[in-house]
């Protein structure tokens, strides 16, 4: 069955704006981080991947328990270079206790998505840490290395349309690849910070060329710097992504709406939110200055 949310008792839109403000004054602080990228698109990153051990068939996995916390999912190879994040957020949990692990770890996502002027994304607090015992196996995220046919299967055990995969990818104009990481490098050039649809112009107008990289990965490089990954390139070798990807590239605010809707639908998978009121919208740090 599905979790059923369980809000932190007592704590309201004002409690959780507290968290957020914290997370986003950190992410000004610490601007420095992996060449003056900051620690954004690696949260947005950690978000992704502990709600993306979900599979509908058990209901296992997902962001409701929390258990990135244990060794046992954060060693996952998959999940190299989140420590960064997981530390960057240790002083956001000691200052704030009462806040689950799952709850932080997604918002912290949201936060990190709208401070670098993503859309605004509902969120929706109840997840309830679990034991490690509830931790799921290693091998459920996913292997850059294939093709477009390999990720509509893979997003399948979420139960995403194709619309819906292309635009959950799109977060990929965020941040690099990093060889130490995960075995792919770059882009410098293009590495951002900020939430933009450039991904999708990128993988229409640049001309790409399949190389091995230092690692003796395959990946797809741009006479100006940028890569894309296999998985990546499948998006326009897939005439059935394609047309997204085209969608997107040429309406933004498309992209952002249906990144939104995309994107809670990641993080709330397998949880029964219907006995809590509705979401909250956090303001950014910029709409409580003025
Ligand atoms: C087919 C599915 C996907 C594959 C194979 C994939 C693979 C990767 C790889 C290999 C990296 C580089 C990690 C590193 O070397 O540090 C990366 C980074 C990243 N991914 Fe994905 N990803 C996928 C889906 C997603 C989704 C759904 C999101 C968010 C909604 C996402 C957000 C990010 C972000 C923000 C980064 C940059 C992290 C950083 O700069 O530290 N990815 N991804
Ligand atoms: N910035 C990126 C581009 Br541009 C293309 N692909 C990526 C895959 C993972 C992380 C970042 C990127």
């Amino acid at each position: 069955a599905l979790h059923l949310a369980q809000a932190e008792d007592g704590k309201g839109l004002d409690d959780f704006q507290k968290v957020y403000n914290a997370i986003a004054e950190k992410l000004r602080d610490e601007d420095e981080f992996d060449g003056y990228i900051g620690y954004g698109p690696n949260l947005v990153r950690l978000s992704w991947h502990v709600s993306g051990t979900f599979d509908k068939n058990d209901n296992s996995g997902g962001s409701f328990g929390g258990t990135y916390r244990f060794k046992k999912e954060a060693d996952d190879p998959a999940n190299k270079g989140l420590q960064n994040a997981a530390r960057f957020l240790e002083p956001i949990a000691k200052k704030f206790p009462w806040i689950s692990h799952g709850d932080l770890y997604t918002l912290a996502g949201v936060t990190a998505l709208q401070e670098m002027q993503g859309p605004k994304i509902p969120w929706r607090p109840g997840r309830v840490d679990a034991d490690e015992k509830d931790a799921p196996e290693n091998g459920r995220l996913p292997d850059a290395s294939k093709d477009g046919n390999y990720v509509r299967h893979y997003f399948g055990r979420f139960g995403f349309s194709d619309q819906e995969i292309v635009a959950l990818l799109g977060a990929h104009c965020l941040g690099k690849t990093h060889l130490e990481n995960s075995g792919y490098e770059g882009p410098w050039g293009a590495a951002t910070n900020t939430f933009t649809n450039e991904f999708f112009v990128n993988l229409l107008n640049e001309n790409w060329k399949l190389e091995k990289n230092d690692a003796g990965n395959e990946q797809y490089n741009s006479n100006k710097g940028y890569m894309m990954l296999p998985t990546d390139y499948g998006l326009i070798q897939d005439g059935k992504f394609k047309k997204y990807v085209e969608k997107y590239a040429k309406d933004q605010d498309a992209f952002f709406e249906d990144f939104k809707s995309a994107y809670v639908k990641l993080l709330e998978n397998g949880i029964d939110f219907s006995k809590l009121g509705k979401a909250y919208v956090f303001k950014t740090l910029d709409e409580q200055d003025s």
